[in-house]
């Protein structure tokens, strides 16, 4: 039988910002690959090149050494076309801020990108996604009108119904409480336990990486410790 291919994987990856006596080493050959299906937790103190590695992973940002992988696709070396619609296609994002767009309702904001992507939304997947997000009651509302921990429920309902090869989410209980946070750390863990969604979580909160399956620790643009839990 054929093996899956891992959902990401780093070889040698690198990036420095600037050059001679000012450049900065945010990421350092890193080399590391993520199975499908699995929960991880990127932490790490400041500065230590977490946002660089999801950015890099996610086809946000171009590496200056190294290779990355999405699947079976290579992002390394793509031109900016190619780039997007690999993104596009593969990559679901989940940010601290949310990026809901304000004038458009929540289901409207859900089916966005496979709008933008010219594709149908299946009608079964949204309502079983939006169910078990406890969203159904919601969709008609604009994102003012929803708290801060319905609306980043949203943004992850918006990525899962993509059914990307994998979920980046860049600190997304950084902005709500404790108990909104528990709810998205909650949906987010269900989306890999119920749908075998990959999700790859960039956070500086302890008690939010106990959940996950793996914690990647970082350190001045490197990997200090990787635990499988
Ligand atoms: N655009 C840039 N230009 C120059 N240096 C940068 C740039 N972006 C990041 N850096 C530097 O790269 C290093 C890693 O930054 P990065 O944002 O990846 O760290 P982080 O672990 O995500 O930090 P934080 O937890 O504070 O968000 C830092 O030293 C940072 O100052």
């Amino acid at each position: 039988m054929p093996i899956a291919p891992p959902a990401v994987r780093a070889e040698g990856l690198s990036k420095v910002y600037g050059s001679g006596d000012t450049a900065v080493t945010a990421l350092d050959t890193v080399s590391t690959q993520l199975d499908a299906g699995e929960f991880t937790a990127i932490m790490g103190p400041s500065g230590s090149g977490k946002s660089t590695l999801l950015h890099l992973l996610a086809g946000l940002d171009t590496a200056t050494g190294g290779r990355a992988w999405v699947g079976d696709a290579e992002l390394t070396g793509l031109d900016d076309k190619r780039l997007t619609r690999v993104r596009r296609d593969r990559i679901g994002f989940v940010f601290q801020s949310f990026n809901l767009v304000p004038t458009l309702d929540a289901r409207e904001n859900i089916v966005l990108p496979q709008k933008l992507a010219g594709r149908r939304t299946d009608a079964a997947w949204f309502d079983e996604v939006v169910g078990s997000l406890g969203l159904t009651d919601r969709l008609t509302h604009r994102p003012s009108e929803l708290s801060g921990g319905q609306q980043q429920r949203v943004a992850v309902a918006r990525a899962l119904v993509m059914r990307p090869t994998v979920i980046f989410a860049d600190e997304p209980t950084g902005s709500l409480d404790s108990q909104s946070g528990a709810d998205v750390l909650g949906v987010l863990r269900r989306s890999v336990d119920d749908f075998g969604q990959t999700v790859v979580m960039v956070t500086h909160d302890a008690a939010a990486a106990s959940g996950c399956d793996r914690i990647i620790r970082l350190a001045d643009g490197r990997i200090v410790a990787d635990e499988r839990r």
